[in-house]
């Protein structure tokens, strides 16, 4: 099955082509490459729309400081600032949450040593078989998009068990068990916030189940020759719960917010949290889910680790909707119930370019 875009070019045969190399763009890179594959160029009408929208340098999306937090009139105040972010913007930034610096930088160490490492280790996991707890590849959804992304993905599927040490990569193995000890206690802390926010009993959105299911993605966008003909990673919402998202020092990773486009600049310590489209459902549309993408860079490599949380796998056999508690005759239901495992079969098939598997639940 040929897919030819153009009449001189194969995409489908330069697909295999990298794909098999089992090197990843940052393959590509070390071969010496000036000119980006076609594989990667974005359309033109693409690149012309972007001309016309570039990101505001003025506005960061909110911080919020964590500090405190057990001090009762200061949690009122960080609950009214998650509630505003997560309202208006979809996005934060979180500083003093707890998680040493430290922490941050040998996960950030970790994940360049393990892409920087002999090629013959990384190939042994190169794969895109999605029942595996850990693979590396580039671009989940290689054979399914218009175009690829500039970026490789280490990604772990085990979190909610006790991870076993032994099926993590050596170079990152330390690093990685600490760090997602850490995700594990935060996710439960931005959880407690984010239900006091939508104004239900702290431990609600746990309770059914939504601080589980979670996995760790960690990105390295190699430095590119053509920054400008491509992107780190397209425009798209997550399409789970929440997610926690720790950036190296290299800017790349811009949010849409009223029709433009920010950037949102790594703060030294701070991690990154966005409501993912399932979160937007459970808050019947009260907060939003925000498309995002990063950008490729010249300088690099960048690197980034969003952990998802996408929910208990329990939650998959039961109806998903809107919370109960939230709905009223004068706040309607705007999503169907569904079924999570339909949900996750549509994501699963399709792509980041298609249509978000949440609208087709939309009232
Ligand atoms: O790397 C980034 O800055 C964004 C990554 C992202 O949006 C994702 O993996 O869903
Ligand atoms: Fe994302």
């Amino acid at each position: 099955m040929a897919s030819q875009t153009s009449t001189d070019y194969d995409r489908t045969k330069e697909l295999k082509q990298f794909d098999d190399t089992k090197a990843g763009v940052k393959g590509l890179v070390d071969a010496g490459i000036l000119n980006i594959p076609k594989i990667f160029i974005r359309p033109a009408e693409d690149l012309a729309a972007d001309e016309l929208n570039t990101a505001k340098k003025n506005i960061q999306v909110p911080i919020i400081d964590l500090s405190d937090i057990g001090d009762e009139n200061r949690r009122k105040e960080i609950v009214n600032q998650v509630r505003i972010a997560s309202a208006e913007w979809g996005f934060f930034q979180v500083i003093n949450h707890g998680i040493p610096t430290s922490v941050l930088d040998e996960m950030i160490q970790g994940i360049r040593l393990f892409n920087e490492q002999d090629l013959e280790l990384k190939k042994e996991l190169y794969s895109r078989d999605r029942a595996k707890k850990v693979i590396f590849s580039s671009n989940f959804d290689l054979f399914t998009s218009k175009t690829a992304d500039w970026r490789d993905t280490l990604t772990l599927s085990f979190l909610d068990s006790d991870p076993d040490p032994s099926d993590m990569p050596p170079v990152c193995r330390r690093s990685t068990m600490e760090y997602i000890k850490h995700m594990k206690r935060l996710g439960e802390t931005l959880f407690e916030l984010l239900s006091e926010a939508l104004g239900l009993p702290p431990d609600h959105l746990s309770s059914i189940g939504c601080c589980k299911g979670s996995s760790l993605h960690s990105h390295y966008y190699p430095p590119c020759p053509q920054p400008e003909l491509t992107l780190g990673v397209r425009k798209h919402a997550d399409a789970g719960i929440l997610t926690l998202l720790l950036q190296n020092h290299i800017s790349g990773l811009q949010v849409l917010h009223e029709g433009q486009w920010f950037d949102v600049r790594p703060t030294r310590g701070g991690l990154v949290i966005n409501i993912g489209d399932l979160l937007q459902v459970l808050s019947n549309d009260k907060f939003k889910s925000v498309k995002h993408r990063a950008i490729a860079n010249c300088v690099g490599p960048r690197i980034t680790v969003p952990c998802f949380f996408s929910g208990h796998a329990t939650l998959l056999e039961k109806p998903f909707g809107p919370i109960k508690e939230l709905i009223s005759e004068s706040n309607p239901p705007r999503y169907k119930e569904f079924l999570l495992k339909d949900y996750v079969a549509k994501f699963l098939s399709s792509s980041l370019d298609n249509k978000p598997p949440i609208d087709y639940y939309k009232l």
